[in-house]
């Protein structure tokens, strides 16, 4: 009642009738919704559905306070949901509270992903997409690709690699037109969680047809994982890889190896978290470039000036490599524009108040469940320019994930090289090399891919306080995504070799950037219903 009490005191937006706001919260449009929602209520606002509250939070200073590695908050017991995708609701790096399990993790895991190992990786990433060129050369001019089913048998692959260094061989049916088999069982489980993400329990009521689908849906995703266990074992994986690193961790608390529930946790985990994500943030990628003709020619010409352009002269230019994927800056920056505009996870994270706090002018109990919207954060007006534009120009300033310091504001307190907690130590955590990883990650060894995001990892900041993220795809602080390197890698190779051979149109069954927009669709992930469909024009014809 506590709650209730201090939820009453907020800025609310009138909802349907007992239910409440059912549009902002469970709408076909809700990002939508819940943006118009905050942009109505100065960026803070509670929302409720059926009993349940919600503090809808769309400003980056505010949101800064609670991912913080402070004491205010952590993940919610939402999570809790999660771990129903896992056999025997194991807690996983996910869904577990910031706590010494999700430490030791975390810690154990980071390594797999840092600039050494995704480099030594990186040959083995690109020698996917050969068969994707011919593939969608095959299609031919003037016919669409979904092209979600297409880059999911790279993610799916991609992932397959850092786990168990191998490929699981779904790029090699990429003809199949459709998402690799165990994406679809994913698919179908995270379908399941969206749905019923408030009341897990209802997975009980297998008596009821639609339940009983959804929970035959987890049920193969068990098995699955299961699989997955059991392969993990049955193979040596490379030290380097990231089924190495589970491999070899502890749980914290019984100082005894994982278990087989814990792998089966964790593997689920690294799948969920990083197979659909990828994919779709390529298909946000490719469509705001075919999109956007200025954008698409300036894309085409910095390829060319790498030697990285097919035309009819050159046909076959040379191929990718690790270290053009540094010095593709303005193609980085579409591809964070386009994070931007079209954050993945647009719905955010979710925290709980741990103690009673003030956000903003208003007192929260201790409990409250708090909704990190990325998505009304990345087109806040307040701390961007144009927000609604698609200007990749925009991250060619330094520190621009950070929100800009503004006339007026304390700059008699700058303290130069400053980089706040948070941020070292989510440097700290994402890059102490691993075994292996010490003979392929050193500092010298070229172009690490934690350095491709720049200026963000490398921001010299120079603010009072700690520098507040406007800039969120992968969430801040903490509790980020430990896997963002690989998928920053994985989304830039598929979108530079893309662009390397092809010209890239929205498919006109997809009605423009209108029609798109009636069809996109928050679950989990911000997404277009159906797939996104695109249309390659090979570069080398005439
Ligand atoms: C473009 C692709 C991706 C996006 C946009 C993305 C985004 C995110 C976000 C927003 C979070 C925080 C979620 C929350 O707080 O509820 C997160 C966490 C996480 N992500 Fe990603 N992710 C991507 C790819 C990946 C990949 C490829 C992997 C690994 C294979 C991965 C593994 C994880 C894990 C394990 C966490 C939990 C980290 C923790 O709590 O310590 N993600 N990701």
């Amino acid at each position: 009642s506590k709650i209730r009490r201090a939820f009453a005191r907020l800025p609310c937006v009138k909802g349907v009738f007992l239910l409440g706001n059912v549009q902002e919260l469970t709408g076909f449009s809700k990002h939508k919704h819940t943006f118009e929602a905050l942009q109505r209520t100065g960026y803070l606002c509670g929302l409720r559905v059926a009993g349940l509250r919600f503090v809808q939070v769309g400003d980056p200073v505010i949101a800064h306070e609670l991912m913080q590695i402070s004491d205010t908050a952590d993940k919610g017991w939402l999570y809790s949901v999660f771990e129903r995708l896992t056999s025997k609701n194991v807690p996983s790096i996910f869904s577990s509270p910031t706590n010494s399990y999700w430490k030791s993790i975390r810690k154990g895991v980071a390594p797999a992903f840092n600039g050494g190992n995704l480099r030594q990786g990186f040959s083995r990433l690109n020698d996917l997409l050969p068969a994707v060129l011919e593939h969608i050369r095959q299609v031919g001019t003037g016919k669409s690709v979904n092209i979600e089913s297409i880059a999911s048998r790279v993610t799916m692959d991609a992932i397959h690699l850092a786990i168990f260094g191998k490929t699981r061989g779904c790029v090699e049916r990429v003809s199949e037109d459709t998402k690799p088999e165990m994406g679809i069982v994913l698919q179908d489980a995270f379908d399941v969680i969206a749905a019923i993400a408030p009341a897990p329990w209802l997975l009980n009521f297998t008596f009821l047809p639609a339940i009983n689908k959804a929970a035959r849906a987890v049920k193969r995703l068990h098995a699955q994982n299961q699989e997955l266990i059991r392969d993990l074992r049955a193979s040596d994986p490379p030290s380097s890889s990231l089924g190495a690193h589970l491999l070899s961790l502890h749980d914290s608390k019984t100082g005894q190896l994982l278990g087989d529930h814990q792998l089966e946790a964790e593997l689920g985990t690294f799948f969920g978290a990083g197979f659909e994500t990828s994919t779709i943030a390529i298909g946000w990628a490719l469509y705001s470039i075919a999109t956007h003709l200025k954008v698409q020619q300036k894309v085409a010409a910095e390829l060319q000036q790498h030697n990285l352009l097919a035309s009819p002269a050159e046909p076959k230019p040379r191929a990718l490599e690790w270290d053009d994927l540094g010095k593709l800056e303005y193609l980085r920056n579409v591809i964070k524009e386009s994070m931007r505009l079209y954050p993945v996870v647009a719905g955010g994270t979710l925290r709980a108040l741990k103690k009673d706090t003030k956000l903003g002018p208003y007192p929260l109990a201790a409990g409250t469940a708090i909704s990190i919207h990325f998505y009304s954060i990345h087109r806040n007006p307040a701390y961007w320019d144009h927000a609604t534009e698609f200007l990749p120009e925009r991250w060619n300033v330094p520190n621009a994930d950070f929100v800009q310091p503004k006339a007026g504001m304390a700059a008699g307190n700058v303290k130069p090289d400053d980089i706040s907690a948070d941020v070292k130590h989510e440097a700290e955590m994402s890059s102490k090399p691993n075994r292996e990883g010490a003979r392929g990650a050193r500092p010298s060894d070229g172009i690490n891919a934690e350095e491709l995001w720049k200026p963000d990892k490398s921001a010299k900041i120079s603010q009072e306080r700690s520098p507040v993220r406007r800039f969120m795809p992968f969430s801040s602080g903490l509790r980020n995504c430990v896997g963002q390197n690989l998928a920053n890698t994985t989304v830039l190779t598929f979108v530079a070799t893309m662009c390397s051979h092809f010209h890239v149109d929205l498919a006109p069954e997809m009605g423009g950037p209108e029609g798109v927009e009636k069809i996109t669709t928050l679950a989990l992930t911000l997404h277009v219903k159906g797939g996104l469909r695109l249309n390659f024009t090979p570069r080398s014809q005439a």
